[in-house]
C-alpha cells in the first residue's frame, strides 16, 4: 500500500482521487503541529501540503519512506528543497490551478483599496455613514506598476487593461519583446516606482525579493501610490510600509500574505489604510479544486508511473518524453550499475557521450539515470534521479556530457567512461529494438551483453581449452551458465567472457577460477 498524507486542508476533489485509487490509501491529517507530524511522517510515501505545513530539514529526517512532496498551489517557500532533494525527494507543485483566481483577487484587492470597501463595510456595521471621509479615486487612467510578469503578473495586466489602465511592468527575466507583445510597457524598476499609482508585486519570495519594498524603493515612489501585495509576506518590508503609510507617502495598501503568518499582532493592522486577507489569493472553489485534483495526479502518476510532472528539483519527465527516453533511462542505469562494480576505487570523473539520432530529446534524465546506476552501491542512502547529480557534486565527481549526431555502428549509442586515480573503464550500451538492453563495449572489447542477473566478468588468455575448463568448474560445483558471451580484445590476445549464472557463485568457486591456468582475473557482478 501506498501511503498519502494530507496535511493542510485540500479540496475534496483530490482527496477523492486518492481514495479510488487502487494500493492508494490517504489520511487527511491538517493542522499538525512541527512535532505531532513529525512523530507520524515515517508512515507515509507522499506527502500534500499546501502553504501551513512546514516541511523542514527535520521533518524530512523523519520521513525515512517519503518520496514525493506535492503542493496544492504554488509557493514553495514553506518546503526546504534543497534538503528534500538530498534525501532523493521530489518536490512538486501545480504551477497553474491558481493563477486566474491569484490575479483575480490582486485586482479585487486594488479596487477594495482605492474604493475604501472593508473601510466603508466596517463603518457602516458600526453605525456610522462616513460618506465623505470614505471618497475613493478611479483606477481608469491611472498607471499599474506589474513587478513580476510571471503566470500571475501577466493575468494582473491583462485584467487591468480591461479596467482600461495604463499597464507597466517590471521583470528583469522577460525579454521587453514579450511584454511589448503582450501589449504592455516594459521599463526599469526606478521608471516603474516613478510612473505608477498602483504597484503589485507578483514575484517568488528569493533572497533578491525579499524586502524588494523598502524604505528606499517607497522614496522613489509618487506621493500617495498604493500598494498591493498578493505574492508573499516579505516581499513589502512591513515596518517600512507601516511608516510610509503612516507619513502619508503612501496611500494606501492591500496584503493578502504576511511576513508571518497568521501574522498575530501586527502595528500594520493599526492603519485605516492598510486593508487586508489572510492568505485568500488562492482560495475559490474553482482553483481548490484545480489544484487539489492537479496534486493527486501527479503524485499518483509519480509512484505508480514513474512520470514526474511539474518537478521544481528533478526534470520532468512525462508523456512522449517517458515513452522515447524510459527505455534509454534503463540502458543508463545498468550501465552505471556495470561501472560501479568495475571502478577500482573512488570515482574522479564520469564522462557520459550519447552519439547517433537523440535528436530533439532532453537527455538529462538518462544522465540522471547513469548516476543513480553508478553511486547506488557507493554510498549508504538510498540514491535516485532526484538525488544523484547532488550526490556527484558532493562526492567530488566531475560530470561532463556531450552528444554528437554522428552514428557509427549503433544508430543510439551511449558511452560512459569512469575514472578513478588508477585509470578508466570505458562501457558502451544501446538498445536492440525498442526494449533490449545491450552493453556493446567493456573496455578494449566488443560482445553484446544482456546487463542482468549474476554475472562473472573474466579475463583470460585467447587459448585452446580456456573456456571449456571455466565450464568444467562450474558444472563441478553445481553452477548452471544460462548465457554466455565471449568478446575478443580488438588485435589482441585476450578474451573477456561473461557469464550469467542461474545462481550467485560462491566465493570459494572464485577463488578456484581465479586460480586456474590461462584466467587472468574474475570479477563478479551484480545486475
Ligand atoms: N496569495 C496567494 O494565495 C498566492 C500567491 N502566489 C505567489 O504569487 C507569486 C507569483 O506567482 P507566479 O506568477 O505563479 O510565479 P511565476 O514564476 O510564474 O512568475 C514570477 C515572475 O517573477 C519574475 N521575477 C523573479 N525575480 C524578479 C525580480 N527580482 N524582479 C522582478 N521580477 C522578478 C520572474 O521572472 C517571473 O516572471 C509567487 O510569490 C507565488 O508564491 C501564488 C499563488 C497564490
Ligand atoms: O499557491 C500559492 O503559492 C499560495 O500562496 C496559495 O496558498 P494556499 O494554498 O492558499 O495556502
Amino acid at each position: 500500500m501506498i501511503k498519502v498524507l494530507v496535511s493542510d486542508v485540500l479540496g475534496d476533489a483530490g482527496i477523492q482521487i486518492f481514495k479510488d485509487t487502487d494500493g492508494i490509501e490517504v489520511d487527511v491529517n491538517t493542522g499538525l503541529p512541527p512535532e505531532e507530524l513529525k512523530k507520524i511522517i515515517g508512515d507515509y510515501d507522499a506527502l500534500v501540503i499546501r502553504s501551513a505545513t512546514k516541511v523542514t530539514e527535520e521533518i524530512l529526517d523523519a520521513a525515512k519512506k517519503l518520496k514525493v512532496v506535492g503542493r496544492a498551489g504554488i509557493g514553495l517557500d514553506n518546503v526546504d528543497i534543497p534538503a528534500a532533494t538530498k534525501r532523493g525527494v521530489v518536490v512538486m507543485n501545480t504551477p497553474t490551478g491558481n493563477v486566474v483566481t491569484t490575479a483575480e483577487h490582486a485586482i479585487a484587492m486594488m479596487m477594495a483599496l482605492t474604493r475604501n470597501i472593508p473601510q466603508g463595510t466596517l463603518s457602516l456595521k458600526a453605525g456610522r455613514w462616513d460618506k465623505k471621509k470614505l471618497q475613493g479615486r478611479e483606477v481608469y487612467n491611472k498607471t499599474l506598476g506589474v513587478i513580476g510578469f510571471g503566470k500571475i503578473g501577466s493575468i494582473v495586466a491583462d485584467r487591468a487593461r480591461g479596467l482600461r489602465m495604463r499597464v507597466v511592468v517590471y521583470d528583469p527575466f522577460v525579454t521587453p519583446e514579450q511584454i511589448q507583445k503582450a501589449g504592455f510597457e516594459s521599463i526599469t524598476l526606478d521608471e516603474l516606482y516613478a510612473q505608477s499609482d498602483y504597484i503589485s508585486v507578483h514575484v517568488p519570495k528569493l533572497k533578491e525579493t525579499t524586502g524588494l519594498l523598502d524604505k528606499t524603493a517607497f522614496a522613489k515612489m509618487k506621493d500617495g501610490v498604493m500598494i498591493m501585495n498578493c505574492a508573499r509576506g516579505g516581499i513589502v518590508n512591513e515596518d517600512d510600509l507601516q511608516e510610509a503609510i503612516a507619513s502619508g507617502k503612501v496611500a494606501g495598501a492591500a496584503l493578502d500574505v504576511f511576513e508571518t503568518e497568521p501574522p498575530g499582532e501586527c502595528r500594520l493592522f493599526e492603519l485605516d489604510r492598510l486593508i487586508c486577507t489572510p492568505h485568500l489569493g488562492a482560495s475559490t472553489r474553482e482553483a481548490q479544486t484545480n489544484v487539489a485534483v492537479a496534486v493527486a495526479q501527479q503524485i499518483i502518476d509519480y509512484l505508480i508511473n514513474g512520470t514526474v510532472i511539474n518537478a521544481v528539483n528533478v526534470p520532468s519527465v512525462a508523456g512522449d518524453l517517458l515513452k522515447k527516453i524510459g527505455p534509454y533511462m534503463a540502458v543508463g542505469d545498468r550501465m552505471g550499475c556495470l561501472q560501479a562494480q568495475l571502478a577500482d576505487g573512488p570515482v574522479n570523473s564520469v564522462t557520459i557521450e550519447y552519439t547517433g539520432d537523440f535528436k530533439g530529446m532532453d537527455m538529462a534524465p538518462v544522465s540522471t539515470a547513469i548516476l543513480k546506476g553508478l553511486l547506488t552501491p557507493m554510498v549508504k542512502y538510498a540514491v535516485n534521479s532526484v538525488n544523484a547529480p547532488v550526490v556527484a557534486k558532493d562526492m567530488g565527481i566531475k560530470v561532463t556530457e556531450s552528444t554528437t549526431a554522428e552514428a557509427e555502428d549503433y544508430t543510439h549509442l551511449i558511452t560512459l567512461r569512469v575514472a578513478t586515480e588508477k585509470g578508466e573503464n570505458v562501457v558502451a550500451g544501446t538498445l536492440i529494438g525498442r526494449r533490449d538492453i545491450k552493453v556493446v563495449k567493456i573496455n578494449n572489447f566488443r560482445l553484446e551483453l544482456v546487463p542482468e542477473g549474476h554475472i562473472l566478468l573474466i579475463f583470460n588468455k585467447d587459448r585452446p581449452g580456456a573456456i571449456g575448463g571455466i565450464g568444467t568448474t562450474l558444472g563441478r560445483h553445481n553452477i548452471n551458465i544460462g548465457r554466455m558471451h565471449v568478446g575478443q580484445e580488438q588485435d589482441g590476445e585476450h578474451n573477456i567472457i561473461f557469464l550469467q549464472t542461474d545462481t550467485q557463485v560462491p566465493p570459494e568457486v572464485i577463488e578456484e577460477l581465479r586460480s586456474a591456468q590461462m584466467v587472468n582475473t574474475v570479477t563478479p557482478l551484480e545486475l
